[in-house]
């Protein structure tokens, strides 16, 4: 494969995502060997909260330029924070694309990532459309090479249940494939007002290449996150601790209580408790 570097931190460093791992590093890879992509490469990433999305981005980014997202080259929007007035959207509209233009301008291969996708307006969304498109040039720019990332919780519930149905019936989380998954990620899931229907515009124009989907995590999947987490903190690892603090999480559905339902998102704070001298 083309991308040792991608698949070592992948497979060392994300945990119970086996679906996201194979779909990022063949995608990731695949575009990154391509000289002349016809189309930028668009990533949309769906899943629970806390189930690494955030952190895959980061990933692949620091896989891509040194500094991650630090590099000049990456570009996080997130909508809630960086467009948080619908009054405002004309506005955010046109910097939103002299932003991207002038970013693709200056380095052909920037990487942009759009979290909360699900919050964001459907005129932002429309904003960015022309450029993921298979254009060779839009005003002069070439769009082609740039990678564009989206996040969102659409779809979660979805994947979770498939998770589920899985677990239900004794089989390991690793046979579930990605086709399993695809009713998960359709249009039609999209469709509904929970999820908002952002997605649709760009699926009708097959404008995302590739769906992502984010597993659930479970109770062994935290151990391994509060493990990671006492390492980089110089500490030893104290398996005591690291049960108490994941015994601490909750956990569903009710009765079985398979899934966390942060993810590993908030067990850092948890650990804090137990360090706190
Ligand atoms: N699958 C995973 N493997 C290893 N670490 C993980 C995983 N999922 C989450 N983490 C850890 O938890 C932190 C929070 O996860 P992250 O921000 O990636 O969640 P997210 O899926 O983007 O959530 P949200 O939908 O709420 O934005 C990460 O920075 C990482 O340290």
């Amino acid at each position: 494969l083309f991308f040792p570097a991608l698949q070592k931190d992948l497979d060392s460093k994300l945990f119970g995502q086996h679906l996201a791992k194979k779909v990022i590093l063949n995608a990731v890879s695949g575009f990154i060997s391509n000289p002349k992509p016809k189309k930028p490469l668009t990533l949309s990433l769906h899943g629970w909260t806390g189930t690494g999305k955030n952190f895959v981005s980061k990933i692949i980014a620091e896989n891509i330029y040194e500094g991650g997202l630090n590099s000049d080259y990456v570009h996080l929007f997130v909508a809630t924070l960086h467009f948080p007035h619908a009054s405002n959207i004309t506005l955010y509209k046109d910097q939103l694309q002299l932003w991207i233009r002038g970013n693709v301008s200056a380095c052909g291969r920037s990487i942009f990532i759009f979290d909360e996708m699900d919050k964001m307006h459907a005129g932002l969304i429309d904003a960015i459309k022309p450029f993921l498109d298979y254009y060779d040039h839009v005003d002069g720019v070439s769009y082609q090479k740039a990678i564009f990332i989206f996040l969102s919780n659409a779809g979660a519930e979805r994947i979770t249940d498939v998770a589920l149905d899985f677990w239900r019936s004794g089989k390991q989380r690793e046979e579930i494939k990605l086709k399993d998954m695809e009713p998960a990620l359709s249009v039609s899931a999209f469709n509904n007002k929970n999820s908002g229907f952002w997605h649709s515009s760009l699926i009708d124009r097959n404008l995302i290449d590739y769906f992502v989907p984010f597993l659930p995590l479970e109770y062994k999947h935290l151990k391994m996150c509060i493990r990671v987490e006492m390492q980089a903190r110089g500490f030893e690892i104290d398996e005591d601790i690291v049960t108490k603090v994941a015994d601490e999480m909750t956990f569903f559905p009710k009765e079985e209580r398979v899934f966390s339902d942060k993810g590993c998102k908030t067990v850092f704070t948890k650990l804090d408790y137990y360090y706190d001298d």
